[in-house]
């Protein structure tokens, strides 16, 4: 077992400002599109279909408003086809990484692409004018994928999926909390349609005197639409209890603090449970695993997953603890400390991050565990010293190495291509009229 004393420490080489994303020896072979690194060579190519350009239908407006409504056409849906061959091999290379052809199929074409930039979320008052818990947060969510948040605790996580699902200033009012940055869904400030996001937040508040059963079914009841079919809806419910794993505690009250009922993992699973059953297209999850046993958390997660994958549905997930296996279910990290961006890329490119600057992962070690024990500096004091600089330095070398990176410049690119491109096709779609 490892000791305190054996945490990795910040040691001063190699040079943190080394370049990252350096293209592999083995790439050599590729065509020549994937051999292609430099964000000068992205190619911005307008091929966003003309059907997808055409304005959406109406919808009723969904609570959690993720900006401001827009008057004009509707934004087209993304369509997974905008990517410039050289930002898809290098944004994602990895193992997870299906090449963007799974942003192509038919699933994906509907989905939602998440993007933020510049985020900044304050507490206003203090001597210089306010805390930052955000401190200019730039990144995207794409769908068919899961975007892990991690960080240590008090590090952002929450603030940055309530930022990004729209909850500030709206349903938090007494929070004060001032946002500024922009957020956008398929490169346009939108209202989402009702069921079309959900969030799963870190506290389960469900009726304490109903079943596992009752609570599921009277959900679908209430989300699904009038136009389905009372036993469509009941099937649906079933198959999402089994697909959270709660078959077997169906039928046992939920309960609460005065009456023993189901455990806390299993409250977790039927808040998941309720928040997945109309199928959302953005699904925004605040520690999901909490309370599951590392079993638990990876059927769970895989679930998840495959919901992304299945219909190009878009997730968020905040994540404490992830097994290694859970971690590797992930497509993109977005690793805070402070409410600053640590690192932000394809989970397959942490590691190469982390060892650039100095921070190899030790072998046999769970990845995230290291990231997550590199910049967590709550219990600097209690550590032993003496493997290098302070927890501080080494968050510092982190953000200021992650800032200068190539991956940080493709990310800002990428957010703006989206917005751009989304531009291009609504002015050419208005020419047309
Ligand atoms: N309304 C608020 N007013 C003042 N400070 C706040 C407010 N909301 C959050 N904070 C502070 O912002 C920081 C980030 O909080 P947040 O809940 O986002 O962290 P987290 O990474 O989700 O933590 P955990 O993993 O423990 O849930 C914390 O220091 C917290 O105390």
């Amino acid at each position: 077992m490892d000791s305190a004393a054996n945490v990795p420490r910040w040691t001063p080489s190699p040079s943190p400002s080394r370049s990252l994303l350096k293209e592999p020896e083995t790439k050599a072979n590729d065509a020549p599109s994937k051999r292609k690194s430099s964000v000068d060579e992205l190619e911005l190519q307008s091929i966003i279909s003309e059907e997808d350009a055409k304005p959406a239908a109406a919808g009723p407006m969904f609570p959690f408003s993720t900006g401001a409504s827009t008057t004009g056409p509707d934004p087209p849906p993304y369509s997974g086809t905008y990517e410039a061959s050289s930002m898809a091999i290098d944004m994602n290379e990895g193992k997870n990484y299906d090449g963007g052809k799974g942003l192509t199929s038919k699933g994906s074409r509907n989905g939602l692409l998440l993007t933020w930039t510049d985020l900044w979320v304050t507490v206003p008052g203090g001597k210089n004018g306010g805390r930052p818990l955000l401190q200019g947060l730039t990144g995207y969510a794409e769908p068919g994928e899961i975007l892990a948040i991690m960080g240590p605790s008090g590090s952002g996580k929450t603030t940055l999926l309530d930022a990004l699902a729209g909850i500030f200033p709206s349903i938090r009012i007494c929070s004060a909390l001032q946002q500024t940055g922009e957020i956008l869904i398929n490169g346009r400030k939108e209202t989402l349609a009702f069921g079309t996001s959900a969030y799963v937040t870190q506290d389960d508040i469900l009726m304490t005197t109903l079943t596992v059963r009752e609570a599921v079914h009277f959900s679908a009841q209430l989300q699904l639409p009038d136009s389905m079919p009372t036993s469509e809806k009941k099937e649906r419910a079933e198959i999402t209890i089994r697909e959270m794993g709660l078959q077997g505690s169906a039928d046992t009250r939920i309960g609460g603090w005065n009456v023993k009922g189901i455990s806390g993992g299993q409250k977790r699973r039927v808040s998941i449970c309720i928040e997945i059953l109309t199928r959302p297209k953005l699904l925004f999850l605040d520690e999901p695993t909490s309370g599951l046993d590392s079993a638990a958390s990876y059927h769970v997660m895989s679930h998840i997953v495959k919901l992304a994958r299945q219909d190009g549905r878009t997730v968020v997930a905040s994540i404490h603890q992830p097994s290694s296996e859970v971690f590797e279910l992930f497509h993109n990290l977005c690793l805070l400390s402070s409410g600053k961006t640590v690192y932000f890329g394809p989970v397959s490119m942490a590691e190469q991050f982390f060892s650039s600057n100095g921070f190899p992962c030790p072998a046999l070690r769970n990845p995230s565990d290291h990231y997550l024990r590199t910049i967590n500096a709550d219990f600097d004091m209690d550590v032993e010293q003496g493997h290098g600089g302070s927890t501080e330095e080494a968050i510092s070398v982190l953000v200021k190495s992650y800032k200068s990176s190539e991956v940080s410049q493709r990310v800002c690119l990428r957010a703006a291509f989206i917005r751009d491109q989304v531009n291009i096709v609504v002015l050419n779609s208005c020419k047309a009229i």
